[in-house]
């Protein structure tokens, strides 16, 4: 790993929680529950949680969620896990991260809508308080579910608006349940005033990123790879001045790109194209951000200097008010000039 990319202050604005569980304390929570399971040792059960080569679409990736969905079930355990990665993200010098989580698939087991809200933002506050890294949440709609499930995320939802949580978003199979589906959800969630991202045009579907526009009120794309079939659609995020969450890693997992070469976001950036990076998930996708970044760099020809320009981006596309992205901005730009940069 490069040390500059270590030291280097970063922003995180995609990563799903259950797809960022330690895997030490999934496998530990697992056992603690009784769970069978058919691997040796810790070792094992890391390539069991992670996606290897065999991955061959986003319907595979997401079969790795089984593991976590069972240990979200308690109000205990979502807060150590939030604490945790938070933790993880503060040795890796992240100075603000959007967490984002499902919270019905956290009440499969009994648990309340507020029960799961307030344990990861007890987990953030702890986090806050001991890394001194900022946090926001992200409330997911699953694409699976009925639109009126949808609409109980963001009517819940709503008093945690601007005490923790800042947006909602919509993911999950993407290829068999488009975006119309949740269109009443996210009118109102407009309405009520949170931020919108919506994943889209992860998996070839270039459609999808127009209609979560238009018809979702997205002011943010999760991934959007497709976008690159269809000049208009790159016209509509330039003009809207719409951000893509890429996560390239993940991206090449679930086979969004047949390969590195195919990757569009040097099109992107030329065509004046927002575009962050981030992770998706560190344990499925066993990665970080230093290591997306080192990824571009070995890959794709990227600088030192243009990673610091997508961090830039990062901030601005961050659901904060302008004084804290001031802040952010004023501390990193401080901390680059440490190493000259
Ligand atoms: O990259 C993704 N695309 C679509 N859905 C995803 C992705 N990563 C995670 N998810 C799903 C599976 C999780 O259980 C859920 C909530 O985080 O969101
Ligand atoms: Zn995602």
């Amino acid at each position: 790993m490069k040390e500059i990319l270590k030291k280097i202050p970063k922003i995180e604005l995609h990563c799903h929680l259950d797809g960022s569980i330690r895997p030490e304390t999934m496998y530990e929570l697992l056992l603690k529950e009784g769970e069978k399971l058919e691997v040796k040792d810790i070792k094992e059960f890391e390539k069991l949680v992670s996606v290897r080569e065999e991955c061959d679409s986003l319907k595979e990736y997401l079969k790795k969620f089984s593991y976590p969905l069972k240990v979200v079930q308690r109000g205990e355990n979502i807060e150590r896990i939030t604490y945790e990665l938070l933790e993880d993200l503060s040795k890796q010098n992240v100075k603000y991260v959007e967490i984002r989580f499902a919270p019905f698939l956290s009440m499969e087991k009994g648990l309340s809508f507020d029960e799961v809200v307030s344990s990861v933002l007890k987990g953030m506050d702890r986090a806050k308080e001991e890394f001194n890294i900022l946090s926001n949440a992200i409330l997911i709609c699953m694409r699976y579910d009925s639109g009126e499930n949808s609409l109980k995320v963001v009517e819940y939802g709503e008093k945690y608006l601007g005490k923790g949580v800042v947006a909602v978003d919509l993911a999950g199979n993407e290829h068999d349940f488009p975006p119309e589906i949740h269109k009443e959800a996210f009118q109102l969630a407009y309405e009520k005033g949170y931020n919108i991202t919506i994943h889209a045009g992860e998996t070839g579907i270039v459609e999808n990123i127009p209609k979560s526009v238009e018809l979702l009120h997205a002011k943010r794309i999760g991934h959007g790879i497709a976008a690159i079939k269809d000049p208009k659609v790159m016209e509509l995020l330039k003009e809207k001045n719409i951000f893509l969450e890429m996560c390239p890693i993940s991206n090449l997992q679930t086979k969004s790109v047949d390969s590195i070469e195919d990757y569009p976001i040097r099109t992107y950036l030329e065509e004046g194209i927002g575009v962050t990076i981030n992770t998706d998930n560190t344990t499925v996708s066993n990665t970080t951000l230093d290591k997306e970044y080192e990824f571009l760099m070995d890959n794709l020809g990227f600088s030192i200097e243009d990673i610091i320009k997508l961090i830039d981006n990062s901030v601005e596309a961050a659901f904060l008010p302008q004084s804290e992205k001031e802040y952010l901005r004023k501390i990193i730009k401080e901390e680059l000039s440490i190493y000259k940069l």
